[in-house]
């Protein structure tokens, strides 16, 4: 049995000839214990598709399942899930060990319980020190992690987490992410994980899942996702620079567009003829930008391993052959290779 399921699941937002659909039938099976990212680009329905999972948006059409349970009718309260936000929302009146027992004493949970739960959760988030703080004694940092606590304590089947991150310089960010994973390590509890930052998904995910225009364009591991894109979308959308997307690269068929990495260019005696327009040392590598007709390409190498091509010079490359992408020009879609 799946920790979540979504079955097939739509979201409109108002109503009649008003009515915008963002969320277009999503399908997708949640594993128990996995922390699954889901990813795209701002407005494609990734918080949508979370807030319907913890109950804060209606469900239009489909259905939500929570450990085997269909959730569309049950509040928030009774769907076992603990959310954290990008604010965290803590009270700034109360303690730390106030803001993350508030809910298990609303809850009526024995005093000793509450504070045994949330010693404990202070002691993996390193809170033990800081239990009598108010909010505004705390760093950014330390305030989310407060606000993860208080999901912790609650022991939910679920934690849901939308751009909680975000909010974060980012020494902070690159953190606090280790501290989510090693957090999703000992707890193992099912997660979903709301970014607009292909990094952070990469980074975090088991899986991910990549959302463009409402629409689920792949459900993959991250090595899944950047070496066998479903789609130009995710082609485009993971990696960066993203990979370089050729209508007329040459040896290509009509119709198709061709997908090549940056790093999968090398530079060499022979092959595409490509014309330099500018590159850039990003340290360890370096990006050549250039033309192969009319079209932009860009290469990646590792920096001393070539002498650096100088603008407007022609220097010619090829694609590693098993490194090709092919997509249908009209869908988008990847063809099978
Ligand atoms: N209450 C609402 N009424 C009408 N449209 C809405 C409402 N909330 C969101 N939308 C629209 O639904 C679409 C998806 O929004 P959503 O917030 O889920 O996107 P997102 O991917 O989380 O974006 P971001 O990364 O910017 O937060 C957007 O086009 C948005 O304008």
């Amino acid at each position: 049995m799946s920790a979540i399921s979504f079955r097939n699941v739509v979201k409109r937002y108002g109503a009649g000839k008003h009515a915008v659909q963002v969320i277009h039938g999503v399908n997708a099976e949640v594993e128990t214990g996995e922390f699954v990212v889901i990813v795209g680009p701002s407005g494609c329905g990734k918080s949508t598709l979370l807030r319907m999972v913890a109950g804060l948006e209606e469900i239009t059409e489909g259905e939500i399942h929570i450990g085997g349970r269909v959730v569309n009718r049950l509040e928030p309260a009774e769907r076992d899930i603990a959310m954290v936000f990008q604010n965290y929302a803590l009270y700034p009146h109360m303690s730390v060990f106030d803001n993350m027992a508030y809910g298990l004493k609303i809850k009526k949970v024995p005093a000793a319980e509450i504070k045994a739960r949330v010693d404990k959760a202070a002691g993996i988030l390193e809170l033990g020190q800081l239990l009598e703080r108010k909010p505004r004694q705390l760093s950014g940092g330390q305030r989310q992690r407060v606000a993860m606590g208080r999901a912790i304590v609650r022991q939910p089947k679920v934690f849901l987490f939308d751009e909680p991150l975000s909010n974060l310089d980012a020494k902070l960010r690159a953190q606090t992410r280790i501290e989510i994973q090693k957090l999703h390590r000992e707890l193992g509890i099912t997660s979903l994980f709301v970014t607009h930052d292909q990094v952070e998904a990469m980074t975090l995910a088991q899986r991910m899942l990549v959302m463009n225009a409402g629409v689920m364009e792949q459900f993959g591991t991250p090595e899944e996702v950047y070496h066998r894109p479903a789609s130009t979308f995710v082609a485009s959308f993971i990696g960066s620079p993203p990979m370089n997307l050729l209508k007329n690269a040459p040896g290509s068929k009509p119709g198709t567009i061709m997908g090549v990495r940056p790093e999968h260019l090398d530079i060499a005696d022979a092959g595409w003829p490509l014309r330099v327009e500018t590159t850039e040392l990003l340290g360890a590598e370096r990006l050549v930008y250039g033309r192969l007709g009319d079209e932009q390409v860009i290469v990646r190498h590792e920096e001393g391993h070539v002498e650096p091509p100088k603008p407007d010079s022609t220097i010619h490359v090829r694609p590693r052959e098993d490194r090709v992408h092919w997509f249908d020009a009209g869908s988008g879609k990847r063809i099978a290779s």
